[in-house]
Order: structure tokens, then sequence, then C-alpha cells
């Protein structure tokens, strides 16, 4: 017997975007379903964010040690992966859980299944006789790791695999030179692996200030990271319990594990869109300046929004509370970013926010300064290696940009963050008291 359920709003997808839009809605009065067809939580909670900085959490920890192993500490230290491995799958193991019970405590209706669009207004879920039907529709389905398209590609594991890897193989490989493809090798290294990260070009992390991702695989390449750039991989191959990655190089790279973090694609063309007058690209869902779709009761946010900015946790999020406005007519100017920030989070880690220095290289009314500050106190008694910042100020004084690299740089360019969204100067920066020593109490110094 077919089941049809009628709500307010109906959201596709349970990670960070769709979850957010989905409290500020049922907060304005509006009922709401959210359907979901894998794990609850999406991405970044389950195979995403917060495992991969769970495991970094371990290589850290090894790595300040290091720092200050002639500096007053003394002993071995070494990474127990599956000890590793079972302290951050204890935390993965609950998050569906826990996001239901929030559901459940927000009276949010929940659906399990995949959704498809059976027309403008209607939402067919999966092989079941549900239907859904809504007045607004919010899209949040995500992307999906890109696949190679060459001989043996079904033998490369991706992103999800990685955080769930039983064991660490002696030796991997890491196709890619993006953010994922950096971050698993600083994990996969510090865990004392034989790391070989293939980049197809000379410019990894190519959006970051050039200058410091050389420091950033300076680094890598100290921790024993092997990186050969513009290196074209042609095939896949199984050897026994390992594997080869051919390419046009050398005689092939043979590994216990071949990893392929070769970029995202949207999740869009999963949904049958046609059937509700919503039109997609390669690189998402078309939304207009309101994020709404060609469609206008069908609204996309996050990741499967083609809405030009990156795509992070935070600000798929931004768009889901954004969304929620807009549909209760709480909202009716476009929406309007505020300063992004984006951080590898590698060992150490490359943060970077707002104007980049190759942008400030064009405007006159802006100026760059470049602080070495691995013998600034904070750093020095940690002993870290690498610290480093570039700020860009306006002809006022006030900070419009900033990149830096550094354990810490995670925190310190949320300061940062702040200190551009409310176009602070050097009086506004000193006019604090920070508590000392701390990276916080360094920022007047940013000047
Ligand atoms: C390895 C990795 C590390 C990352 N690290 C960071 C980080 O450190 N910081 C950061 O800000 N971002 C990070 N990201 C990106 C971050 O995870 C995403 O930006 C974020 O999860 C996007 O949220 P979303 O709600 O748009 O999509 P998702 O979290 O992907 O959620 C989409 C959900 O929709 C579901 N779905 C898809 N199709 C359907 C359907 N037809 N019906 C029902 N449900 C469906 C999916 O199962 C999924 O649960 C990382 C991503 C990866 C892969
Ligand atoms: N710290 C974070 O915030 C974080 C961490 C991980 C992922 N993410 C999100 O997930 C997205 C995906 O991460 P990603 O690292 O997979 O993508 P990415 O877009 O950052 O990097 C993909 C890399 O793969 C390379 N590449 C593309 N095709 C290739 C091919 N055929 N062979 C070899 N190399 C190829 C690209 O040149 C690029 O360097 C990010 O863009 C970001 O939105 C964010």
């Amino acid at each position: 017997m077919m089941t049809i359920k009628k709500y307010d709003v109906g959201i596709i997808g349970s990670g960070p975007a769709g979850l957010a839009a989905a409290q500020d809605l049922k907060k304005a009065g509006k009922s709401v379903v959210v359907i979901e067809k894998y794990l609850w939580g999406g991405t970044c909670p389950n195979y995403g964010c917060d495992p991969k900085k769970l495991l970094l959490a371990a290589v850290e920890a090894k790595e300040s040690v290091t720092f200050l192993a002639d500096k007053g500490v003394k002993g071995h230290n070494a990474i127990d992966w599956s000890a590793l491995m079972a302290h951050k799958t204890q935390f993965t193991s609950k998050v569906s859980e826990s996001t239901l019970a929030s559901l459940a405590t927000n009276e949010i209706d929940h659906v399990f299944g995949q959704a498809q669009f059976v027309n403008h207004n209607t939402v067919k879920i999966g092989a079941t006789d549900t239907t859904i039907k809504a007045t607004d529709w919010v899209i949040a389905v995500g992307q999906r790791p890109a696949k190679l398209t060459i001989p043996g590609a079904d033998l490369a594991i991706d992103s999800e695999a990685f955080l769930s890897l039983a064991t660490m193989p002696k030796a991997i490989a890491i196709i890619g030179g993006g953010y994922i493809a950096f971050e698993f090798a600083a994990i996969a290294a510090g865990a004392g692996a034989e790391v070989h990260l293939i980049v197809h070009n000379q410019r990894p992390l190519k959006q970051f200030n050039e200058e410091l991702v050389k420091r950033l695989v300076n680094a890598l390449e100290k921790r024993g990271v092997i990186i050969h750039y513009n290196m074209q991989v042609s095939a896949i191959s199984q050897d026994n319990h390992d594997f080869v990655v051919h390419s046009n190089q050398n005689s092939g790279i043979k590994v216990g594990k071949v990893i392929s973090a070769v970029g995202r694609l949207s999740n869009a063309d999963t949904l049958a869109l046609n059937h509700a007058g919503v039109m997609y690209e390669h690189s998402g869902v078309r939304v207009n300046q309101y994020l709404r779709t060609t469609n206008p009761h069908i609204y996309a946010v996050g990741d499967v929004a083609n809405s030009g900015v990156a795509k992070l946790t935070p600000v798929g999020a931004y768009e889901g509370r954004y969304v929620a406005k807009v549909i209760v007519n709480a909202q009716q100017s476009p929406i309007n970013y505020p300063a992004i920030p984006v951080v590898v989070y590698g060992t150490p880690k490359l943060a970077q926010v707002g104007v980049t220095l190759e942008q400030a290289e064009n405007q006159p009314n802006l100026t760059s300064h470049s602080l070495d500050m691995t013998n600034w106190f904070s750093y020095y008694r940690m002993g870290e290696p690498v610290v480093h910042a570039k700020i860009i100020l306006d002809d006022a004084g006030v900070i419009v940009g900033a990149t830096v690299i550094g354990t810490h740089a995670d925190e310190l360019i949320n300061y940062l963050t702040s200190a551009i969204n409310q176009k602070a100067n050097y009086q506004d920066v000193t006019n604090h008291i920070y508590a000392y020593p701390t990276i916080a109490s360094d920022l007047p110094y940013f000047f």
C-alpha cells in the first residue's frame, strides 16, 4: 500500500548543511522531514573532517614529543594504529545514533532511503512505496569521491576506506595534490608508512600561497614523504597482497594500498532532478543568490550547491541556516558570506583567509608582510620547526587577508578571520587583553 506523507519542508541529506536547515526550520514552526540514504550526520562526522582530525591528534602528539626530543623530553613514542582506529571507531559509530536522537528531541521526522523526485514537489523513497510531498524542498546531498578512469581504478580505495583502514601498510601511494592527499600523507607518514604522494602536475594545493606550500612540502619530505611531481598514473595492478602504480615515470611503485584523492563529484545527478525542473551542472545544482534552484520551491545548500564558494562544513551549515530564513520569509537579502578560512590539516597545518597574496599583488592599496614566527615565544617553547605567517593590510591598516603555516595555524586563522570580519586595525586588536602567553596574545605583533 502506498504511504504518502506531507510536510511544509522536506530536506534530502542529513549532513551539516541539511541538519542546519532542518533545525532552524523546525524552530520557526515548520513541519520538517529529513531523508538520508546512508549514515545520519553525513560526510563530515562519519567519514570526513572529524575522523580525519581524530587520527591527526595522535600524529601531532607524536610530533610534539619529537620537537622536544633534545629539549627535555625523553623516550620512545610510536603510533599503535589499531588502537587509534578503535578510538576513531568508538567516536564515529555513535554519530548516526546521536544524530537521530537529536532529530527526535527536536521533533523533526526522518526517513531512511534514497530520495528521487517524481514531480515538482514529490519525492519517492528508494524501491519502497513511501512518497513524500512538501511545499518546499532543500537539496543537501553533498558530493562523492571522484574516480580515476584508468585500468585498475577499482583497486584504489577512497577517503572513507582510508579513514577505516584496519592496518597501516608499510608503504602507500596517494594519488592527488589537494586537501585529502596532503592530510592523509601527514597521517600515514606519522603512523610510520612510507608514503608516495603522486601529483599529476607541479603545483599541489594550488589555491594556497606557493611559498608556504613549499614549506609544507619540505616539512612532509623531512618526515619521509616521497613526492612525485608531473606523474601521470596510467594503471593500477595487483601483485599478491600488494598493488603497483604504473605511470609515465618509472617501472612502477609497489605499495600495500593505493588511495585515490582526485577530487569530489556532486551527487546532483542521483536525484532525478529533471522531474522537478531543477537544473544542475558538473559543479552542482544551479542556484541563484538566494540559493533557490530553477524550481522556486526547491533550494540547494552545502557541497551539492553550485554557489561558487569553498565546499566545507561550516559553509554548508551557514547556507542551511540562510535558506531556512528565506523559506520562512525572514530573509530578503541575497546570501552574503563572511570571510571563509580554509585549512589543510597536515603536519604542519596550512591555513588561509580573505585576500590572497596573489590577489594583493595587483592592488596598490594593499601591502603584505611576511613573519617568520619560529622564534616567537609561543612556538619556541614547543620547539616547532616551521611557523610562518603572511599578513595583508589595506592602506588604513585593516587586516584583509592572511596565510599561516604551523601546528596551531587552524586556531590562529580563526582569530585572524574574526579580525577581518570586524575590519579590525592595529588599535582594535591591541585594545583587548589576551591571556598571556598564548597564540592569541601574539596578535598585536601581526601589524
Ligand atoms: C576526507 C574528508 C575530509 C574533510 N575534512 C574537512 C574539514 O576538515 N573541514 C571542513 O570544513 N570540511 C571538510 N570536508 C568537507 C565536508 O565533509 C563537507 O563540506 C560537508 O560534509 C558538506 O556537508 P553537506 O551537508 O553539504 O554534505 P554531506 O555531509 O556530504 O551530506 C550529504 C548527505 O546526503 C546523503 N544523500 C546523498 N544522496 C541522497 C539521496 N538521494 N537521498 C537521501 N540522502 C542522500 C548522503 O548519504 C550524505 O549523508 C572533508 C571531506 C572529506 C571527504
Ligand atoms: N581541510 C579541509 O577543509 C578539507 C579536507 C578534505 C577535503 N575537503 C573538501 O573535499 C574536497 C575534495 O578534496 P580532494 O583533496 O579530493 O580534492 P581537491 O580538489 O582539493 O584536490 C584534488 C587534487 O587531485 C588532482 N587530480 C585531479 N584529477 C587527477 C587525476 N586524474 N590524476 C591525478 N591527480 C588528479 C587535482 O589536481 C588536485 O590536486 C575539497 O575540495 C574540500 O572541499 C576539505
